[in-house]
């Protein structure tokens, strides 16, 4: 990690620029090797560079807000060969995966013990545009789908089922954050970016279920199972 994160936040902090990369390896040629091993007792550093043990709840969110970044990563690949339509929806997940960046910068400077400087650096969506963005994005697919009527299963070809594979970990990414928000450890703007990223994620699983012409999945109530009188087990079909 030598040339990764800490020379990699040495520039960050000359350049101004506050993205904080988790988990990705920022390899520049002719530089010294990726890891410096000092995460190999079980700590590891914080934006502020104080140390935490690995299974500390800010690396907790850090780590499920990779895992979010990497599914976006791949629902994306499969927006990409399905193509069809799906042209607006690959750029702005490629945004929101820039913005998820933003995100791990934000978890990774505790609001509660960062100096001003830091905490201004890496301030998340302060003026809610983020967040007017997905809604902006989300309304103008509602307009071209169907009314929702049922439960829908993740379904509808690869696209759309990897994006409710996205949503489901969005939704996680949200459960360990909104405890730190409450606590002012990360700002509040990022907790209501991740309830509104999964409802986008849903969004974008159906609208791309339905540019790729595949019927959706609904939730059908399954059939009890009844005891025949010798006993036997059978559903309520079998005995019609
Ligand atoms: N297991 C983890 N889960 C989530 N975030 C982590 C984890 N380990 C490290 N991090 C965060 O990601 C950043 C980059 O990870 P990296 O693997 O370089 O850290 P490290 O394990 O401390 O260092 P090294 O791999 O060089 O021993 C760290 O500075 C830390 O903020």
């Amino acid at each position: 990690m030598t040339m990764y994160l800490g020379a990699f936040r040495a520039t960050l902090r000359r350049t101004g620029n506050c993205a904080f990369s988790t988990g990705t390896r920022v390899l520049l040629a002719g530089r010294p090797k990726i890891y410096t091993k000092t995460g190999d007792k079980g700590t590891s550093a914080l934006f502020t560079g104080e140390r935490r043990p690995k299974d500390d709840v800010v690396f907790d969110a850090l780590g499920t807000n990779d895992e979010l970044s990497s599914s976006i990563g791949l629902a994306r690949e499969f927006c990409l060969d399905q193509g069809e339509g799906l042209n607006g929806m690959i750029g702005q997940l490629e945004q929101i995966q820039c913005l998820l960046q933003d995100i791990g910068s934000n978890i990774a400077t505790p609001r509660d013990s960062a100096t001003a400087p830091r905490l201004a650096r890496t301030e998340f969506d302060s003026d809610g545009q983020h967040v007017q963005d997905l809604e902006t994005w989300i309304d103008t697919m509602d307009q071209e789908l169907p009314p929702l009527t049922s439960f829908i299963l993740p379904s509808g070809g690869k696209a759309a089922a990897a994006l409710h594979i996205a949503r489901s970990v969005s939704r996680r990414t949200e459960r360990r954050v909104v405890p730190l928000a409450q606590e002012q450890r990360v700002d509040k703007s990022v907790a209501v970016y991740l309830n509104r990223l999964s409802d986008y994620l849903f969004t974008c699983g159906r609208y791309a279920a339905m540019k790729a012409g595949r019927q959706e999945a609904v939730y059908k109530k399954p059939r009890a199972p009844r005891v025949k009188k010798n006993s036997s087990i059978a559903t309520a079909s079998e005995e019609e």
